[in-house]
């Protein structure tokens, strides 16, 4: 088993990683043995993991209750949150209540966001089942719902007490969910290091036929950086933001598709595409590093360009909601080389409108 910590002083906690974890109880038990906790899941991911994990949660200890809710981006709502709210509140959980986010990275943002609130806030355990939430979503602490006008807008950082990961989960994950995963993984080379980005080049084959050793080391990687970039800068003061890359661009193609018509990591994949091609046009990153950035995303089967339809328009109105504009001014992460960005502030509209309308 691979153990990673998240050093954060007293809210300092462990990311375990393995192919059985959830038939570990001995795991679980540290922090689960003698408490009441509550198991959220969705309607795809239920039928598959919860009654392994919840025979899992009992060996170790605890008294073990489920809900399950309807699947999809286009429940990290309000109305999903409440639903976890009413179901802590029917059964009379109190403020020693533990719960628990069984599934992606939607699944693991709501409940999290929960933790937060219930009754000013409970620890919460991540068990991530999707490429995503393994390698980005369940480390870090951030927690949100979406709002109809923009991504991820109402929320709040609140760690986990533990993530536990496993890698055997992947199996049943459907290949456009994981090539969406990737997105993020390939972004970890993009801004942090160039020599694991060239060992997914190399490793592509592997990756996408779940060779267990290859997906183990991406894990590990993408979760070893997650943890340096949030013990330095937990709540995105400072090189927090890197991780954005592509998601300013991304989260305007969510917002403006429709939730859950692109897939979180198809819009990211667009958007760091994107994102390159402005550093290019700004004499920032070279053509053939460009030209790198493409191919991956190709490779991976990820979207390189946005939706022909997204006007410059279309693109400014959830722009300018991201929660990275500062003084109302838009900042875009950019990569500088394969291995290293930066956070801009001076894009100026010509600059975007060359962008976008040259698409397609
Ligand atoms: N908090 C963060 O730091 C952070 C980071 C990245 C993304 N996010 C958020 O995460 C969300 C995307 O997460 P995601 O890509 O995991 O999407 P998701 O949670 O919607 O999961 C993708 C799909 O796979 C299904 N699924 C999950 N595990 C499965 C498995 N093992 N086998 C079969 N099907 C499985 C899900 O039910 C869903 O249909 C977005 O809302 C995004 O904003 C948050
Ligand atoms: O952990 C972070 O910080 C990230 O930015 C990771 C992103 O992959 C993730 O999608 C995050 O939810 C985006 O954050 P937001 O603050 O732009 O909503
Ligand atoms: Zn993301």
């Amino acid at each position: 088993m691979e153990r990673i910590q998240v050093d954060l002083g007293a809210r300092s906690y462990p990311i375990m990683i393995a192919e059985q974890v959830l038939r570990q109880p001995e795991l679980f038990r540290p922090y689960v043995d003698g408490k009441r906790l509550l198991i959220v899941s969705n309607d795809v991911v239920a039928p598959l993991y919860l009654s392994t994990l919840e025979h899992s949660l009992e060996q170790a200890g605890a008294q073990v209750d489920s809900l399950v809710l309807a699947d999809g981006e286009q429940h990290k709502t309000m109305e999903s949150l409440n639903a976890i709210f009413t179901h802590l509140l029917e059964a009379n959980f109190g403020r020693d209540t533990l719960l628990v986010a069984l599934g992606g990275g939607v699944i693991g943002d709501m409940v999290g966001f929960a933790a937060a609130c219930y009754q000013r806030g409970v620890p919460f355990l991540q068990v991530p089942t999707t490429l995503l939430s393994q390698v980005d979503s369940s480390v870090g602490g951030k927690t949100a719902i979406n709002h109809p006008l923009a991504k991820n807008m109402i929320g709040a950082f609140h760690q986990p007490q533990a993530v536990f990961i496993d890698t055997q989960a992947l199996s049943t994950l459907p290949s456009r969910e994981f090539a969406a995963g990737m997105a993020e993984v390939i972004k970890y080379g993009i801004i942090w290091d160039r020599p694991f980005f060239d060992w997914l080049v190399e490793s592509k084959d592997k990756l996408q036929s779940l060779d267990p050793q290859a997906l183990a080391y991406a894990i590990r990687r993408c979760c070893e950086i997650k943890a340096d970039v949030v013990a330095e800068d937990e709540t995105e003061r400072g090189v927090r933001a890197l991780l954005n890359l592509g998601h300013t661009f991304g989260h305007a193609i969510e917002a403006d598709q429709g939730y859950g018509v692109w897939l979180h990591g198809e819009a990211v994949a667009a958007g760091t595409v994107m994102a390159s091609k402005l550093a290019y046009k700004r004499n920032q990153m070279s053509e053939s590093e460009l030209q790198q950035v493409i191919d991956i995303h190709a490779d991976y089967q990820l979207p390189i360009d946005p939706p022909a339809e997204m006007t410059l328009e279309r693109f400014l109105v959830p722009m300018q909601r991201d929660k990275k504009v500062m003084a109302g001014k838009l900042r875009f992460v950019i990569p500088i080389h394969i291995g290293q960005a930066e956070l801009v502030a001076d894009v100026t509209q010509q600059e975007l409108a060359s962008l976008i309308d040259s698409q397609g």
